[in-house]
């Protein structure tokens, strides 16, 4: 742990529950933890000699999965070395961490969560388990902020520095109206001083009442946090991609939802969910077309094994590309289709915990 932070001495781990990782998680602060997240990883695949000393590392194998009767359970070990905490900080932290996570997908049917999670934080000088912390909605901002942070990267920061004000709004899809896609609606209304404003969100879901619901959810929002966005429900997915710049596919579909034809000539697709496989919701038309970015090299070549389209590379690398003018930039295409095929790794869930784990000491620094 890192030399500011205080550590858990106690025999027992703590546990932090939901709703304390519901206040203290901030989309923003998450948002900088994933870039950490993304870059460790890339940085750690570079030739030694190329790798930046000042910029975080990491050890992640592909994950595991154990298949059980209704569902399969998820191993995701990770390790994040000289991380930093917060943006602008020069504190720097090593982290240890596995996320132990569940999908049972029948599970809605008797009103649970169809993943449920647990990341357990261990202390990386001693290997002790400092904090267990419960990880449904952690993954559901991190999983989001995986996806606004590739959004931003390699669709939106393009788009601003073209704009005369530094500023671009977006049309944003939101096809799948579950956990992942509340939340990545959520989250992209929340970063808007950040990222883009959103002026139209668009809902599509296999059964409309939950977009229906989602709808309500995103208009409350609009009053809590003074966006003026409308909010359509959409009866097909081809009407709910019309027109978007921005799309975020989050179902367990194994058949492709969306196609060419649905597209904008310019857009950038985070492709969440998984069916069959992970690359399950886009049809290969648009695979065909488009330029592919994924989180983590190692875990592609065994989980995109089947997919058959131009993957350019880790959003990671084209973070650390940014602003070196001498090393070439991984950067979309203008004017084309980028996807974000978004697996899930395990450092997304260190660097996320261990953020969770610092706030939650400091809040209780009197009781330690
Ligand atoms: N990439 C990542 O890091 C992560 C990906 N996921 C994936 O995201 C997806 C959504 O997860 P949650 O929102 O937590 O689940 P959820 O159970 O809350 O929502 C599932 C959604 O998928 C839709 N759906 C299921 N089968 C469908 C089909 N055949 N056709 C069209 N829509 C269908 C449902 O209507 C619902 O909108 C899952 O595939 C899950 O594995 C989840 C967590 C992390
Ligand atoms: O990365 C992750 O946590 C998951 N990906 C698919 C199900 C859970």
């Amino acid at each position: 742990m890192s030399k500011h932070a205080a550590t858990n001495t106690r025999s027992r781990p703590m546990f932090i529950d939901e709703d304390q990782v519901k206040q203290l998680l901030d989309w923003n602060e998450a948002r900088y933890a994933i870039e950490q997240s993304f870059v460790s990883v890339s940085n750690q695949a570079r030739d030694p000699v190329a790798r930046f000393a000042d910029q975080p590392v990491s050890s992640q194998p592909a994950r595991t999965f154990v298949q059980a009767e209704g569902g399969v359970l998820l191993c995701m070990p990770g390790f994040v070395g000289q991380h930093r905490l917060a943006s602008g900080s020069s504190d720097r932290a090593s982290t240890l961490a596995c996320k132990l996570i569940t999908s049972f997908r029948k599970n809605a049917s008797i009103g649970l969560p169809s993943i449920n999670g647990e990341v357990f934080v261990f202390n990386s000088t001693t290997g002790k388990l400092e904090a267990i912390v419960e990880a449904n909605h952690l993954t559901g901002i991190r999983t989001a902020t995986a996806s606004l942070v590739a959004t931003d990267h390699l669709f939106l920061r393009p788009a601003r520095a073209r704009t005369p004000d530094g500023t671009v709004s977006i049309q944003l899809g939101i096809v799948g109206c579950g956990f992942q896609g509340m939340m990545h609606a959520i989250g992209f209304v929340r970063t808007q001083a950040a990222l883009a404003r959103v002026r139209v969100i668009r809902l599509w879901n296999r059964t409309p009442g939950r977009a229906t619901q989602l709808k309500e959810v995103l208009t409350e929002e609009a009053k809590k946090t003074g966006s003026n966005y409308s909010v359509f429900v959409c009866d097909t997915v081809e009407d709910c991609c019309r027109d978007c710049d921005v799309i975020v596919t989050a179902t367990g579909s194994s058949e492709p939802l969306v196609y060419r034809s649905f597209l904008k000539p310019n857009v950038h697709i985070n492709a969440v969910g998984a069916g069959e496989f992970h690359h399950a919701e886009l049809a290969q038309d648009v695979y065909d077309e488009c330029q592919v970015y994924i989180d983590h090299q190692e875990g592609a070549r065994k989980e995109l094994a089947t997919l058959r389209s131009n993957i350019v590379g880790e959003v990671g690398e084209v973070i650390l590309r940014e602003n070196r003018p001498q090393e070439e930039s991984l950067l979309p295409k203008p004017g084309g289709i980028s996807v974000f095929q978004s697996l899930g790794m395990a450092t997304e869930d260190v660097t996320v915990g261990r953020l969770v784990y610092e706030k939650y000491l400091k809040a209780h620094s009197d009781q330690m």
